[in-house]
């Protein structure tokens, strides 16, 4: 007797078959998307055909999920048997029946919400693993959370930042490699010392933690790895007092062959190479590929893409495992386009450099030399006077997931221009919260100042098709908005992609023409899955508008909820109505003193900025820009800043932070802004 498909039996029974040989085995015909990147190589190349570059106009769709979340949705869903396990923002867990379309159960950690500023940029989630029977998120407030695959009961809890000082969260998906649940942290804006660690599956019990920036050097260091990296840190400025950084939030992927496991690491903690390491160094292991034994979390070896970080260059975004040809020979290779524009080809083998070449403008370094170290310029690392990084820190690429095609030999990557002029701030101190450095007041540590001077290009989003043995551009497609989302691509010849501006579309994989596209409501930035249901083939996105770029800025005039949308040859389902973004006119008539403007603005740069927007310049993104609220808002801000309304959608309480008196200087920006660029 079979169990009806999606009971509780049909879920137990799915779930429990998946292992790492499951992992494995499903790659070889991709019926399933069982783990975040499709495979443990990353790919996101799906080996379905049904849906191809001849029908792909033919899609319509089979339902929509309603994640009632009005935050940033970043997670791919995973698909095994027909059951799917999506995450939405606050780290909240929907298993669906993707046969129905219907809900099986949800799991919310109960994340504290008035805790969202503990995180730099916006309380996403990118998704869940699974292993044996049990679904693994890692909640934004650092707990890693094992739940039973049919009933979404919590099975084990652990607290990842257990005894780790600073402001750490998570984001990342975990990945399962040999039955260690493999997961990095957050927290590199604001001090923290990056790490990342596994915990055996079924369990709980932690098994290996590896630092990627080592600690304070008169304590012994943990592992012969952290020995070296310190000797590339200038002690002076007490680096492991604001933890150094490297976070490694993002991306892994793993080689079974090599028992390697990839880690891409995070930015330096401050920005500011100056006041991090004085007198220089490369600073090891930030803006790096490292590799570990995933047996025992042992460092095995590095290539540093950004030696000495001072741009927030994080490597942590997409890693894809590729066996392609360089000058004619067999080479296993890593791709990767981290933030600061380049593309690598590196041997995944040892972590030599094989090749680098810009995917976009960059404005840091001409080039890398044949050992692979940087070419720079040195007007990029002065740091005394404001000059516009490009990539400016929302990088070339972020963490939306890139994807490669054997087939077209085509790795295709959301690149993006986002300039953001930066400058040293020479008197920075660690956690000192002074007025008009950015997000001071939120624990903010970049030792930088940002948009001194306004940047001066506008920014832009290209999907960028690459060819990594060539280190050129296939083809591209220009977008208005940066921001839009990761890829997936399929033996059909297929590439998709969802849009800032609130579109799925699907792409011929050799030469980008548009085939088909559908529109979203708002804007998506995660990557799309496909995968078979009873021998039919879906392709599923998640969309919810978000992520550090989405909190004060969109392309679209629609808006949330965060909604599940499943595509299928032939789909008939009705989309559901797009609800238009709530906006008021630029705000007008708050009453307010001239002369507390410029206190208002300092205020405003270590509050605000990040998450609001500049007042009536930007439009507003998941969160509302203040110059464009009705005047009884900004005349009551103070109701809305003390322990105010929004503190249960993720609102700070700025009790203690904010005086009344700083608060009327605020009110004085925002109207004054207002005021200085309404039309004549
Ligand atoms: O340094 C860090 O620890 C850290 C963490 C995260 C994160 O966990 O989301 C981001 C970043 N940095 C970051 O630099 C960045 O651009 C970024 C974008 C996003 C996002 O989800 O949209 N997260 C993060
Ligand atoms: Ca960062």
């Amino acid at each position: 007797q079979t169990p009806p498909k999606g009971s509780p039996a049909h879920v137990q029974t799915a779930l429990q078959k998946v292992d790492g040989n499951f992992i494995r085995a499903n790659a070889a015909k991709t019926p399933d998307w069982p783990s975040y990147g499709l495979d443990y190589a990353e790919t996101r190349f799906s080996k379905l055909d049904q849906v191809n570059a001849s029908n792909a106009k033919d899609l319509g769709l089979v339902w929509s999920y309603n994640l009632e979340s009005t935050r940033g949705v970043e997670a791919t869903p995973l698909v095994v048997d027909g059951v799917m396990y999506v995450t939405a923002s606050w780290s909240v867990v929907h298993a669906i029946d993707v046969r129905t379309g219907q809900k099986l159960w949800t799991f919310d950690p109960q994340v504290d919400r008035s805790k969202g500023f503990r995180g730099c940029c916006d309380v996403v989630n990118r998704g869940v693993a699974l292993y044996q029977g049990k679904v693994y998120v890692a909640a934004y407030d650092g707990r890693l959370i094992a739940l039973d695959a049919a009933t979404g009961k919590t099975v084990w809890e652990k607290n990842t930042i257990e005894g780790q000082k600073g402001s750490y969260t998570i984001t990342g998906a975990p990945r399962i490699v040999k039955g260690r649940v493999i997961i990095g942290n957050g927290g590199a804006e604001y001090g923290v010392r990056g790490f990342v660690s596994a915990y055996d599956a079924n369990t709980g019990e932690r098994k290996w933690r590896w630092f990627v920036v080592p600690g304070d050097p008169s304590q012994p260091f943990e592992d012969a790895s952290m020995a070296r990296a310190a000797k590339t840190w200038d002690p002076s400025a007490k680096y492991w007092e604001s933890g150094g950084g490297g976070t490694p939030w993002d991306s892994f992927a793993y080689d079974p062959e090599l028992n390697l496991l990839y880690v891409g690491t995070g930015n330096g903690s401050p920005w500011s190479h100056k006041a991090r390491s004085p007198k220089g160094g490369d600073n090891l292991y930030l803006g790096s590929v490292v590799a570990l034994n995933p047996d025992t979390g042992k460092y095995v070896w590095h290539y540093q893409e950004t030696p000495g970080d001072n741009w927030d260059y994080t490597s942590t975004q997409s890693m894809i495992l590729a066996d392609v040809k360089v000058d004619g020979k067999a080479r296993k290779v890593l791709l990767h386009a981290p933030k600061n524009g380049f593309f690598f080809v590196i041997d995944r083998t040892n972590g030599k450099f094989i090749s680098a070449k810009n995917f976009t403008e960059v404005n840091w370094a001409t080039g890398y030399d044949k050992n692979g170290r940087p070419i720079e310029l040195a007007a990029a690392r002065d740091g005394s006077k404001p000059y516009d990084a490009i990539p400016g820190p929302f990088g070339a690429h972020n963490w939306h997931p890139m994807s490669f095609n054997p087939q077209t030999g085509l790795a295709y990557l959301p690149a993006q221009h986002v300039p953001l002029n930066l400058m040293d701030d020479k008197d920075w101190k660690f956690n000192e919260d002074k007025p008009g450095r950015p997000h001071a007041a939120l624990g903010w540590n970049t030792a930088k100042f940002a948009n001194a001077e306004a940047p001066k290009s506008k920014p832009f989003g290209r999907l960028v098709a690459w060819d990594p043995v060539a280190q050129k551009e296939a083809w591209g497609v220009d977008y208005a908005s940066p921001w839009n989302g990761g890829t997936l691509t399929t033996a059909g010849n297929l590439v998709f992609q969802g849009t800032a501006d609130g579109r799925l579309v699907a792409y011929d994989a050799r030469n980008g023409t548009k085939l088909w596209e559908s529109p979203t409501g708002t804007g998506v930035v995660a990557a799309p899955a496909t995968y078979l249901v009873d021998g039919k083939q879906y392709v599923s996105v998640a969309v919810g508008w978000g992520g550090v770029y989405g909190l004060a800025q969109r392309a679209t005039e629609k808006q949330g909820p965060g909604t599940v949308y499943t595509f299928a040859l032939g789909g008939t389902a009705k989309m559901p109505e797009f609800v238009q973004y709530r906006m008021d006119k630029l705000v007008q008539g708050v009453k307010y003193d001239p002369a507390k403007v410029q206190a208002g603005t300092m205020l405003y740069v270590a509050n605000c900025v990040f998450c609001h927007g500049v007042p009536g310049v930007d439009r507003g993104g998941n969160i509302p820009n203040l110059g464009y609220m009705d005047a009884a808002y900004i005349e009551n801000l103070d109701k809305f800043v003390l322990a105010g309304p929004a503190m249960s959608r993720g609102m700070p309480d700025f009790t203690g932070k904010l005086s009344n008196e700083d608060i009327d200087s605020i009110k004085a920006f925002i109207q004054g802004t207002a005021d200085a660029i309404r039309p004549k």
